[in-house]
Parts: C-alpha cells; structure tokens; sequence
C-alpha cells in the first residue's frame, strides 16, 4: 500500500498532503454515518506521523461540519514529525479548535469525551508498543469510550505475525483505506477492533491490481467472469456426475446436507455413496439423487464414471474408510477431502504424497492442525497452508470466518463473505457439496472453491439478513438462488 501511495503520487497530480486529505475525508464520510450527532464530545489522539497527520486533517473537516465539541491532543513523545503532519498542524493551528499536548502519559488523566478517534500509529508501527505509548493504549483502552481507528488500532500489525498478547488500542472499528490489511482477516484481529470497513483513497487502482501479492480477495466480479449460463440443448450428461462418499448411522446428516448442496450447485447426476440404513431418509428427502449402498464397500466400482468425488462429511474413522479413500486417491479422479476423510490423511501421512495434483482439502482450524501441526497463530498457520499447498500441489480451503484458498501456485484468495450465524454444525458439510458440484460441471478446481466459498457466504449472509442462526439445511437450499442472483446481475 506504501508502495501505491508512493506511485499515486509520483504518476498522478496527486501531492502527498492532498492523499492525506482525501484519506482524512473518506474516514469522516464514513464516520459521520455511524456518529451523526454533532453536540458528541469527541477527542482526536494524534501522533506526530502520517496517521496523527490524518487524524489533524479529520479534526479540521468534522469541525467544518459542525462538529462542535473536537478536542486534538497531539502525542509528543518523539521530537520527529512528518511533513504532512507539520503541514496539517499549522492548518489546525489556525482555526479555534481545543488542542492540548500529551508530553507524558499522566497528561491525560482528566478527559471527558463520548468517542475517541485513534490516529497515533497507524501502517507506520514497526515494532511492538513500548514504554509511554504502551500505556497510554492502556489508558485509552481504560476509559471504555467508543473508539474509532483511523486505518489501524494503534499497535496492530498490518501483516505479520500479531504479538501474542495484544498491548494496542481496541477500537470499536477500525476505518481502513483503499485495502483491508492482512491481518484483519484472521481471528487474533478481534483483540484490536470489533470490526473494520475499508473506505476508497484515490489511490491508483491499476497499479494495486498488477502488484504482485500473494494474498487476494475474491470479490464479487471474480465469481461473474467465472459463473458461465446454463445452455439451450445442454441435459444432464453435460453438467457432470457428482459422487459423494459420506455419512454413518448417527452422521446421515452430514450426508444429506453435502448432497443437497451438490443438487442445489447444479450438478447433472448426484450419487450419494452412504450406508444402508440411509437410504431411507435420502430416497424420502431428496429423489433426485442416486444413491450406492456402502457396508461393505473398501474400493469404488469404476470411479473413472465420476467427474468429481468427495469423501469424507460424517464419514468415521475405520479401516473400511481408510483403504476406500486410499483407492479413491489413487484413481486420480478430480477429489474434494473434508472431515473424517482430512482425519483418516492425518494418520495415513504417507497418502499425502499421493494426492493428484489440484486435490481439494477443506480443512476447519482443527482438522488443519491435524494434518500439518499445531499452530499458535493464524499469521503462521496461513504460511503452513500455503508452503503444503506449494509443495503438495493441491488447494487447500483453510475454514474461518474468512475462509483462505491457498492454491498450488502460491496465492491465498481471501473470501470474504459469510458471517457468525453460520457458526452451526453442517455448514461444512454442505461447502463440500457445493464445490463436487462446480466441479462436476466442469469448473476448474480452483474454481470451484472460489465460488463455492463466495456463494455459501453470500447464501448465509442473506439469510442472517433475517434470522438469527442459519441453518445448513438452509444454506444448501438457498444456493440454487444465489447462483440465479449472480447470473442476472452479468445480464444487467
Ligand atoms: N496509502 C495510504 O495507506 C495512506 C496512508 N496514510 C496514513 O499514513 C499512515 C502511515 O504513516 P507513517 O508511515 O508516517 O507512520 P505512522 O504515523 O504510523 O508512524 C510514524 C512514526 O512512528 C514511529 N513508530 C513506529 N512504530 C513505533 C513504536 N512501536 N513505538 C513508537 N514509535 C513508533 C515511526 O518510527 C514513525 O516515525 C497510515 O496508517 C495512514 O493513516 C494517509 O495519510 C494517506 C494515504
Ligand atoms: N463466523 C463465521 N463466519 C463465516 N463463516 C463461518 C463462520 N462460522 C462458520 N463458518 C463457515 O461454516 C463452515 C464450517 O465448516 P466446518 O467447521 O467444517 O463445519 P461442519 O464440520 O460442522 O460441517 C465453513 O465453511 C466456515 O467458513
């Protein structure tokens, strides 16, 4: 981001002191609709760089938007500013706002404010808080107020690992130019701010896109280039086979679940590979799917008919399963692994260098530490991900709330949809079947677990739009839908 600023500026009339201003209005735009009465009491902690710089310039327009009650206190623990801070100093200066030097900590003891904006340290911090500016977090942290961050808490890491035990600010939201930081995206975040919202700065949008970074989010656009109309003349046969390996008697569930999402995906034939004692319950809930009774089952008859496979979704752990998943892998049919498939590889490491290339493993945090070791942190898990990814050619669908696709080639597409009502047995399950069944009609599979994650967050946002738990049942039926509603917005 340092790196686009700095092209911003050198390649578009843009100086650096006017990115600063649009940077210090995109945060208030966004401020305003959250902190809309203007009598607030609010205090603006600045420091003496580029983020105190916008925290200056943020003072000088809420004030021109009668704000009437902004205290600045400008943090003077170092003698060195930087220019645009200097700059937006002065213009403070002259206008009639209060603003009050914070030599020393005990400086703040006394202030009476409803809402705090963090402008202290933003994308700048370079080395854990310390000293003065550690307990100075502490105090504001203290008061209990409303925090607002301007681009980052005050002591978070934009990338890298996160310090174990988090001495910043914890802001109530952390309003983010141009693009999320990396961290914000793993689960270590939610000691630094409850949330975050990424506002547009100006900055150069093409040369964003073609830096290379290794992590990507995958956005709504990505999924239309992809998403490809279902043809006049095309039948069943055209939309691929799905098969799915899963469930036991006490898991049927996890079965039904994984092969109603691969219905509602679109694939052209569902087989469902499930015991006996199932057959009941999948001919009754859903006759459209085929079905192949597994008691005895150690290997697949003629896998090859298949053009994608899944095992694994309330599978269990036996030797049964063990020698059928291994001769699934060793068919070399186009394979998605998840649940008790990921637990049965994690005992059987030697499988791992069996995988064909671009096998799909879709493991939740557990199931991940499982396979590759314990992980303290999520910053050093996601380099876990994408070094096997790398080395075992396969993708690997790292669950969470911001579920990463870490693909063969290095990348991480970071998905963004989905949210805490999801949080409910099942949901995985019918992830799984929604990426056999992209696969079935022929998507790649990196492709497939794009979309896949996109659209069963879009599905469980939708939903939480109205209720307060989201069902997996529900999800897998509202896919079909979400699909439809991506489809008509590229006709539009
Ligand atoms: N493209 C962008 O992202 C833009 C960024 N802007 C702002 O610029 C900020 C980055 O500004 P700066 O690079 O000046 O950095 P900061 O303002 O975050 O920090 C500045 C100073 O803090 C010192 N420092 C770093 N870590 C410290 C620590 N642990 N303890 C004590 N001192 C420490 C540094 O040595 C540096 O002198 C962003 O967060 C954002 O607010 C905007 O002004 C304009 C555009
Ligand atoms: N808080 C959340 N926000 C977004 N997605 C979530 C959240 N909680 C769970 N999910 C999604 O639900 C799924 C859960 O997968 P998993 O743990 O394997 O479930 P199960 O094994 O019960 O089927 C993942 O796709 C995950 O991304």
């Amino acid at each position: 981001m340092r790196r686009a600023d700095e092209f911003t500026i050198a390649t578009t009339p843009i100086a650096s002191i006017d990115l600063m201003e649009n940077a210090a209005r995109a945060f208030v735009k966004s401020f305003v609709k959250d902190e809309f009465d203007t009598t607030k009491k609010i205090a603006i902690f600045c420091g003496k760089g580029n983020n105190g710089g916008d925290g200056l310039a943020i003072a000088h327009i809420l004030i021109a938007k009668g704000y009437e009650n902004i205290k600045v206190y400008i943090i003077n623990f170092t003698k060195k500013q930087s220019d645009d801070f200097a700059i937006n100093l002065q213009r403070i200066t002259e206008t009639q706002c209060d603003r009050f030097e914070i030599n020393q900590v005990s400086d703040v003891k006394h202030i009476e404010t409803d809402i705090i904006i963090d402008a202290i340290l933003g994308s700048g911090l370079n080395k854990p808080l310390e000293g003065a500016y550690q307990d100075l977090a502490q105090l504001i942290n203290g008061l209990n107020k409303k925090v607002y961050a301007v681009d980052v808490p005050t002591g978070f890491f934009a990338e890298g690992e996160l310090p174990e035990n988090y001495n910043g600010v914890k802001a109530f939201k952390a309003i983010c130019f141009q693009r999320p930081k990396i961290n914000f995206f793993f689960p270590e975040s939610a000691h630094a701010t409850e949330k975050f919202e990424v506002v547009e700065i100006g900055l150069d949008e093409d040369f964003i896109q073609n830096e290379a970074s290794d992590f990507c989010l995958v956005e709504k656009r990505d999924i239309e280039q992809i998403l490809k109309p279902r043809k006049l003349f095309t039948h069943k046969g055209t939309y691929g086979h799905a098969l799915i390996v899963a469930g036991q008697p006490n898991t049927m569930g996890a079965a039904l679940l994984s092969v109603s999402a691969c219905l509602h995906t679109g694939a052209g034939l569902t087989t469902a590979c499930i015991p006996q004692s199932g057959l009941t319950a999948l001919n009754t809930s859903m006759p459209e799917v085929m079905a192949l009774s597994r008691d005895e089952y150690t290997r697949i008859e003629n896998p090859a008919k298949y053009q994608a496979i899944a095992i694994g979704p309330g599978l269990g752990v036996s030797t049964e399963n063990e020698k059928l998943l291994e001769s699934l892998i060793a068919s070399e049919q186009p394979l998605v692994i998840d649940a008790d498939a990921l637990n049965i590889l994690a005992e059987r490491q030697d499988l791992m260098s069996k995988l064909t290339e671009n096998t799909i493993l879709t493991p939740h945090i557990k199931e991940f530490d499982r396979l590759f070791g314990e992980h303290k942190t999520w910053w050093h898990r996601v380099q876990t991900a994408r070094q096997e990814a790398q080395k075992l050619k396969t993708i690997i669908v790292l669950k969470n709330q911001f579920t990463l696709i870490c693909l063969p080639n290095g990348k991480v597409h970071i998905n963004p949809t989905g949210n805490p009502a999801m949080a409910q047995g099942g949901m995985g399950d019918v992830l799984t079947g929604i990426i056999v069944g992209f696969i079935a009609q022929k998507y790649t599979p990196d492709e497939a677990v794009m979309m896949a994650c996109f659209i069963h967050g879009q599905a469980g946002d939708f939903l939480a739009k109205r209720n307060y738990v989201v069902t997996a049942a529900s999800v897998a039926k509202r896919i079909s839908k979400e699909i439809k509603k991506i489809m008509d917005s590229i006709d539009k």
